[in-house]
């Protein structure tokens, strides 16, 4: 039961709970969906803590290996509860709420994720989204009771972004009424699927369909890469663990390569096309791109994973500035809670603020995404390309926001929020992967993009658009709109922000109390006006401009600003008679300017001497027109090192008050330029992705090899857990 009053509560926190203007529990209700929801939710909650397994060991403090068989061990607790539960649902509202609770519950499991979050997240999805009815029927139910375990295997080494680019085949052999899979080059090994390395014996994989010599793109089979006995890999497939990462160190990350590896016809999966037997290949799609719709489906739901888990970093670190206390505002009094700095509130309300701007935009979206589905069963797929926009675009958006507003948490937590202990590290790794994952940040902006110059056509040619772009064609006045690209992401911002109010204001406008209400508004004003000052450029809806205006009185608009300036209202200011104001010389931020300035004609002169003698020799030797331009870095060197030694030489015979000016000209010099290149000056980058012959898959693939979880076949969690559990015996 919640609510329950809990002995030896810090006395802030029950200080602060009590100054609460409304009724929390209200607050919940809302947030659920209704008091009933709330009840259920409990209910499972109660359930599910009440049989964790708990960790002996803290998480973190364990090997690679360790967290991993210890991942297995509580994911075969979790899901054995919740295939149970599972069962017992007949509605589909209801399984949807019970698959919400259940992902958000798995979170007290593990502090990283479970090894079956891409079987749940994607290969579930994928079978009801890509299978035909036939194909659903047979695949769903062993999904669903994980008598399967299964995975997304989309990406590749060389391939995440370009989709069309991805190099797996899959050719079809009518004599046998096979697919043959080949991975033909290094790079086309399939990298990063969740739960691939170890866990997974099922995995969708996207390869390039060929049939009767003819490529027809991309499509998704369903292919079994394990023995459900053994465990061990099936033969003419390499399979293992990527290797550690920032985060999701617990999901098993993996690759898999394909040696003529055969999988039946009816692997394809063929909701969408099919391939006869004979190899004739027939479309079924009316939209090229339903293939992707499990990455639609996966950047709507981010955008409530991303509610979830600023919200339990942003509670995080509010609990914790109400307990902690520091800095002594007035002598003799009790230290300040830090909650009560407005720079410490700065950091945290805009968190909060956001995460309901993240959840009822989630919950519109969502409904939006059931509507366009529903129509596409019944053919009508017009709404697809704004779906895609927009999932596209408030999945990029809030990710990246979420991971920024995580680390602000961080912040407000000073050194403590460092621990791993604190969570806040975990939550960041995890979020900040979402802004790579499932389309990258920038990528998926530049689909929205293209959408929206699309419509901007459209409206400019006087044909009808959709509601949500309908503003276009309101703002066709070129005095409040412009068609640059800040004009396009304002506009888009503005849709969301107009969502969220829209959608903030309707879900409060029944049965909620002015307590909430009051508090509801608070919040959606906060994040409007929040991110209308971040955006204040954005905003402008005139070009602000006396030089740029439309009817070019450029100088009459110079002198009414001028005379507009406050300094004209008095012919003769006071700091004629007070004190003058400081020269601008004295500012630190123009210094910065002008000694770096300075300090650099005085390297280039001495070294410019020292060039003098020797570039007669170097030319000569290396012939005029052989000398490549020196890199950048070596220039500096040369610099540095001559302006020191040259300065040496020639500053012994000058004043000392001038030697120890022209000293700290070279320092200054020195220090600029190693904080301003201090990357360049990493010599050692231990990196894969950056070595300096630029092997970069194959040292990817060499350090995978190198990973210990790859040096025995299968794990033995496999024996102790994962089987026993598949196999109903556990
Ligand atoms: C209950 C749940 C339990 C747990 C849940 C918890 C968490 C969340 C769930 C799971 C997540 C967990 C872990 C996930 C781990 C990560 C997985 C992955 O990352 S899988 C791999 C994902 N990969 C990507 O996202 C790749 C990104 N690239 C693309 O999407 C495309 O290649 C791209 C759109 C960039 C370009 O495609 P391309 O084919 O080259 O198209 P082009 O640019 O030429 O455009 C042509 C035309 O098509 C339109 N279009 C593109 N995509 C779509 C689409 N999806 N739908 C509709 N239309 C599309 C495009 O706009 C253009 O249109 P026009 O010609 O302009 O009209
Ligand atoms: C934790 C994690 C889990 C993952 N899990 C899975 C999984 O289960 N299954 C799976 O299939 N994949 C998975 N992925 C892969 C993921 O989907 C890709 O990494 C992601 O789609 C980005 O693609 P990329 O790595 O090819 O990046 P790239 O496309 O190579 O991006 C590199 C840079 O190039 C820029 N760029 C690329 N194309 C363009 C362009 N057209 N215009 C402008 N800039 C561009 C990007 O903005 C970025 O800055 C996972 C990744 C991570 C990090």
């Amino acid at each position: 039961m919640r609510n329950k009053p809990i002995a030896n509560v810090n006395a802030d926190l029950l200080k602060e709970r009590k100054n609460c203007s409304f009724d929390i529990e209200e607050l919940t209700n809302l947030i659920d969906g209704g008091k009933n929801q709330t009840a259920r939710r409990r209910e499972i909650e109660n359930m599910l803590l009440k049989n964790m397994p708990f960790d002996i060991i803290p998480e973190e403090c364990l090997s690679a290996k360790e967290k991993y068989e210890n991942a297995v061990r509580k994911s075969v607790a979790l899901n054995k509860i919740g295939v149970e539960l599972v069962s017992q649902v007949t509605k589909a509202k209801e399984l949807s709420d019970l698959t919400l609770t259940l992902r958000r519950v798995s979170d007290a499991y593990f502090r990283e994720v479970t090894p079956f979050l891409l079987h749940l997240g994607m290969f579930i999805p994928t079978i009801l989204g890509q299978c035909s009815d036939e194909q659903v029927a047979h695949w769903l139910p062993l999904a669903m009771q994980l008598k399967i375990i299964g995975t997304y295997a989309q990406t590749e080494l060389g391939h995440g972004t370009f989709i069309r680019g991805l190099e797996t085949t899959a050719t079809y052999d009518e004599r046998t009424e096979e697919f043959v899979l080949n991975s033909p080059t290094l790079s086309s090994s399939k990298w990063w699927a969740g739960g691939l390395g170890k866990t997974a014996n099922h995995c969708i994989v996207v390869a390039q369909l060929y049939t009767k010599g003819e490529c027809y793109g991309t499509h998704p089979f369903i292919v079994q890469i394990r023995d459900m006995d053994t465990h061990m890999p099936l033969k003419g497939l390499k399979v293992g663990e990527i290797g550690p990462r920032l985060g999701f160190q617990t999901a098993d990350n993996g690759f898999l390569v394909f040696d003529n590896f055969r999988i039946p016809r009816d692997s394809l999966m063929m909701k969408h096309a099919k391939v006869l037997k004979d190899g004739t290949y027939v479309k079924i799609a009316r939209h090229s791109k339903l293939t992707y719709g499990t990455m639609i489906f996966v950047r709507v739901l981010l955008v409530s994973e991303m509610a979830f888990n600023l919200s339990k970093a942003v509670t995080i670190a509010v609990r914790y500035s109400a307990v902690r206390r520091q800095s002594e505002l007035k002598p003799n009094e009790p230290e300040p809670q830090v909650l009560d700095y407005l720079t410490q509130q700065h950091k945290l309300f805009i968190s909060i603020s956001t995460v309901y701007a993240f959840q009822f935009t989630s919950n519109w979206l969502m409904k939006t995404y059931h509507t366009v589905q529903a129509n596409m069963k019944h053919g009508n797929t017009d709404a697809l390309p704004e779906l895609h926009a927009l999932s596209s675009c408030l999945k990029a958006i809030c990710t990246s926001d979420c991971s920024a507003a995580i680390e602000q948490c961080r912040f407000a937590c000073g050194g403590h929020g460092y621990m791993i202990s604190s969570n806040l590290p975990s939550l960041y790794a995890f979020t900040t992967a979402t802004r790579t994952y499932e389309g990258d940040y920038t990528v998926l902006l530049l689909q929205t993009a293209r959408f929206l110059v699309k419509t901007w056509e459209q409206v400019e040619l006087g044909n009808a658009v959709t509601p949500m772009v309908a503003y276009l064609a309101r703002h066709q006045n070129r005095e409040a709109w412009d068609e640059s690209p800040e004009g396009i992401i304002r506009a888009f911002e503005a849709i969301a922000a107009g969502v969220y109010q829209t959608e903030s204001v309707r879900s409060v406008s029944f049965g909620q109390s002015d307590a909430i209400k009051d508090v509801m508004k608070q919040l959606s004003d906060l994040y409007l006006l929040y991110w209308s000052l971040e955006r204040t450029g954005d905003l402008l809806t005139t070009l602000k401009s006396t030089l740029g205006s439309y009817d070019g009185r450029v100088y009459e608009r110079l002198m009414e600003e001028a005379l507009k300036s406050p300094l004209n209202q008095e012919p003769v200011n006071e700091s004629f008679h007070n004190e003058p104001e400081p020269q601008v010389m004295d500012f630190v931020s123009q210094q910065h300017k002008l000694f770096i300035g300075i300090a650099s004609y005085y390297s280039y002169s001495m070294t410019a001497l020292w060039l003098w003698d020797i570039l007669t020799k170097v030319t000569s030797e290396l012939g005029v027109g052989k000398t490549d331009r020196l890199p950048e870095s070596h220039g500096r060197a040369v610099f540095m090192s001559v302006f020191n030694s040259e300065m040496e030489k020639s500053v012994s015979s000058l004043s000392a008050p001038l030697q120890a000016v022209l000293r700290q000209l070279v320092e200054l010099y020195l220090y600029y330029w190693t904080l301003e290149k201090r990357g360049d000056l990493l010599l050692v980058l231990q990196s894969t992705l950056g070595s300096y012959d630029g092997r970069v898959y194959e040292r990817l693939m060499e350090e995978a090899l190198k990973n210990p979880p790859n040096k025995e076949p299968v794990n033995e969690s496999f024996h102790k857990y994962l089987k026993p559990f598949i196999q109903g015996k556990l």
